[in-house]
């Protein structure tokens, strides 16, 4: 990706749903993925998964309880200053949030925060399917947490049968209206639906890990259709801002990350511009386009039950149509909304989407 800053994913759930479990299973397949974590104890992670994470140390042990309640939007920024130096090299940094934390606080905090190397990485729910009728019986704030979220794992799939699982994933997916749906066993999810994977020197792409090896990728097997698409878009034609922006503006529930490099053509010839979207949230980074670099808009979007015809069909009616088609400099308005300025705020509207809530 263009841009340098770091994305800042928040993990909720209630508590026991596995959010550990699934960091655990993060740090374990994350290889040459450097991910900071600030968790309430770091008692809970495995040593094998701090080996991966690095020398964070602990730097980032809040050790006090819930983190939301306890540390203020000030402390969360003393903690993010010190995971984004750039002598730690990390690619993301994961917050766990405790079984009581209200997420929105958190997300709001990571949103309201100065630091100009990170960037909102979305708001991942964990649920525990074989407790999800309880549990929401129990805590009605559950439906409220369900519905801010950006990506909502389903976890704990190996304990339901599948048509109660199918049951409880409907039930998600229709509280959790603008989210992306993934079911999951002891966390195993595509670590790609929360951040980009570093492939590390001398591994091929794909190529099975240690990891693999001893972890298996059983949720995967169990599972091969309660996953996610992935969209490839690749083109040498511009796309034209105006239509690029009414195809963001209206992406559709559960297209859950977009990210890649769009060529606007002549409404900006000196520049390509980075996208990052997660959820409702979005951004875009211009930058001068390398020297003698193709002129390629090249976009991926992962999402979960989406409809990749049409969305591809929609991706493609955003092409310039040749001369009469070419954006004037006024297009590029609805772009520039979601560009961050030199202040390290976006510039009006101050945040493009509510990504709280
Ligand atoms: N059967 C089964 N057990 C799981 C799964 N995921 C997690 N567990 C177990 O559920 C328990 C709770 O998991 P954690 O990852 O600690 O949950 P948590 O959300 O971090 O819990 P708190 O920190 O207490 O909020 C542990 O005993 C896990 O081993 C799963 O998919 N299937």
């Amino acid at each position: 990706m263009g841009t340098q800053q770091i994305p800042v994913v928040v993990l909720a759930g209630f508590l026991g749903s596995g959010k550990t479990t699934l960091l655990n299973h993060l740090l374990r397949s994350a290889r040459g993925t450097r991910i900071g974590v600030m968790v309430n104890d770091f008692g809970d992670i495995g040593i094998d998964a701090m080996t991966v994470a690095g020398q964070v140390g602990s730097t980032v042990s809040l050790g006090n309880g819930c983190l939301c309640c306890a540390v203020d939007a000030s402390e969360l920024d003393e903690y993010l200053e010190v995971l984004t130096r750039p002598e730690l090299g990390l690619d993301v940094i994961v917050i766990e949030a405790s079984g009581l934390a209200e997420p929105q606080e958190l997300v709001r905090m990571v949103l309201a925060s100065e630091n100009q190397r990170i960037v909102y990485g979305g708001l991942v729910q964990v649920v525990d399917a074989a407790e999800f009728h309880a549990t929401r019986e129990r805590h009605p704030e559950t439906d409220r947490h369900l519905a801010l979220a950006d990506l909502v794992v389903v976890n704990k799939a190996d304990r339901v049968a599948g048509q109660d699982l199918v049951a409880v994933r409907d039930t998600v997916a229709r509280l959790a209206e603008r989210a992306a749906v993934v079911t999951a066993a002891h966390g195993r999810v595509d670590p790609e639906l929360l951040f980009d994977r570093v492939v590390p020197d001398g591994e091929i792409e794909g190529q099975m890990s240690i990891e693999d090896i001893l972890y298996g990728d059983e949720d995967l097997h169990a599972h091969p259709h309660a996953v996610y698409e992935t969209i490839s878009h690749a083109s040498a034609v511009p796309l034209h801002p105006r239509r690029l922006m009414a195809f963001l503006d209206s992406r559709p529930e559960g297209l859950y990350r977009i990210k890649g490099f769009v060529d606007f053509g002549a409404a900006d010839p000196a520049n390509r511009y980075a996208v990052h979207a997660v959820g409702r949230f979005l951004r875009f980074y211009p930058e001068p386009w390398p020297a003698g670099e193709e002129r390629l808009t090249q976009l991926v979007l992962i999402g979960a039950a989406v409809d990749v015809p049409a969305l591809r069909k929609n991706l493609a009616a955003c092409e310039q149509d040749g001369p009469q088609d070419t954006p004037d400099e006024q297009s590029m308005w609805g772009v520039l909304r979601y560009v961050q300025n030199s202040e390290g705020e976006p510039s009006e509207p101050s945040e493009p989407s509510e990504p709280a809530g």
